[in-house]
């Protein structure tokens, strides 16, 4: 035997002991999870008791992080113990997650980034289905785009909050790549029509001027619908990403397409439960101002008065006409929170109506 099948044989006899170990470890850590189920079920005294915990998951996931020292990185760290997590939660009641589909959308990518591989995940056909599968009770949660770092905001999902009893219970951010994709025998001289969802030509229009001016584009309802398409039309081909490339056999004839090499998406997850303080949280509110001047001063002065910062603020036309002004705001601290608490009562005596969409862990992955 030579002296590198000799070291190669005794680092794989290494792995194979670490593995193992690593395997019994994952399943004591699974047990566990599932006793702290039965602990929860006998509590509650029904089956309908809540095993997930968003503010539990994210502490969990901050501290493999804080904790991690490499060679793997942080991120990739905390992806294993996602699917981990996933994986244990999943051992009582795997959770239905509805997503704004059809399958292979950027929104499916985002759901099974923050819940793991493990949950049913549901297609739904609008944004407004999502909504209405959750509430109806049908999914446990629901995914849903809510702004892109190129486009702005998705005024259909802010929208969809004026009237929807849910709360917001989670975030999470996407890196959007997009890429020209087209059938394997396509002639590329040939293409006629570019397919994809109206934000996705958006987001990739300087690129599309640049090399494909004469094509005509066509907005279809996602992505993943514009790689249907397209596996079944000659002449077309599509922008969309990974996941459509890969549901529908597309070839990828030019990559990461987009105009801002960071384009992100972030998205938001929909449930019908509060969630308790995670050390790390951001708050939106949905508040209605009257049209008087400095109605908007008198918003976010006492934010400002209270140290608290905004992380986004959003303009919406009022639907009714109680509702003179509607604005979002995000801004980082729990409901809960003292602070917070003051500053909403003070609110409070300026505006028509405030609605607390929901208090969450700022995003960990
Ligand atoms: C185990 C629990 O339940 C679930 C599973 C978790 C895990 O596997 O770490 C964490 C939070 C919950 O989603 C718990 O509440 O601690």
């Amino acid at each position: 035997m030579s002296d590198e099948s000799k070291a190669l044989g005794e680092i794989r006899d290494r792995i194979d002991s670490i593995d193992q170990q690593i395997q019994t470890l994952i399943n004591q850590r699974a047990q566990c999870a599932k006793d702290v189920a039965d602990v929860k079920l006998r509590a509650k005294k029904s089956d309908d008791a809540i095993f997930y915990r968003p503010e539990r998951e994210a502490q969990v996931l901050r501290r493999v992080m804080e904790r991690n020292q490499g060679p793997l990185g942080d991120e990739e760290m905390a992806r294993l113990f996602r699917e981990v997590m996933s994986a244990c939660l999943a051992l009582e009641k795997p959770m239905h997650i509805a997503y704004l589909g059809p399958q292979g959308t950027f929104t499916q990518a985002a759901a099974l980034k923050h819940f793991g591989h493990s949950v049913i995940s549901v297609p739904q056909v609008a944004i407004d289905e999502v909504f209405r599968d959750v509430e109806a009770g049908e999914s446990h949660y629901g995914v849903v785009p809510v702004e892109n770092s190129t486009e702005g905001m998705i005024n259909h999902t802010l929208d969809m909050f004026v009237s929807s009893p849910l709360r917001i219970c989670g975030e999470v951010k996407l890196r959007i790549h997009h890429h020209l994709l087209a059938g394997s025998d396509t002639d590329l001289s040939k293409i006629e029509k570019i397919y994809s969802h109206q934000q996705s030509l958006a987001q990739c229009r300087r690129w599309l001027d640049a090399n494909w001016k004469k094509v005509e584009r066509v907005a279809v309802s996602s992505n993943a619908e514009a790689a249907r398409r397209v596996k079944a039309e000659p002449n077309s081909a599509a922008i969309a990403g990974d996941m459509a490339a890969e549901l529908y056999g597309l070839v990828n004839i030019a990559k990461n397409i987009e105009d801002q090499p960071d384009n992100t998406t972030r998205f938001l997850i929909v449930g019908r439960e509060d969630v308790p303080a995670s050390g790390d949280d951001k708050t939106s509110i949905l508040v209605s101002m009257k049209n008087c001047p400095g109605a908007l001063y008198h918003l976010l002065e006492p934010f400002h008065r209270h140290g608290i910062s905004l992380t986004r603020i959003e303009t919406r036309p009022s639907t009714s006409d109680t509702w003179a002004y509607v604005f979002y705001i995000d801004f980082e601290g729990h409901y809960t929170d003292k602070n917070v608490q003051e500053v909403i009562e003070e609110i409070s005596k300026e505006a028509v109506e405030i609605k607390h969409l929901g208090s969450y862990p700022v995003g960990v992955l």
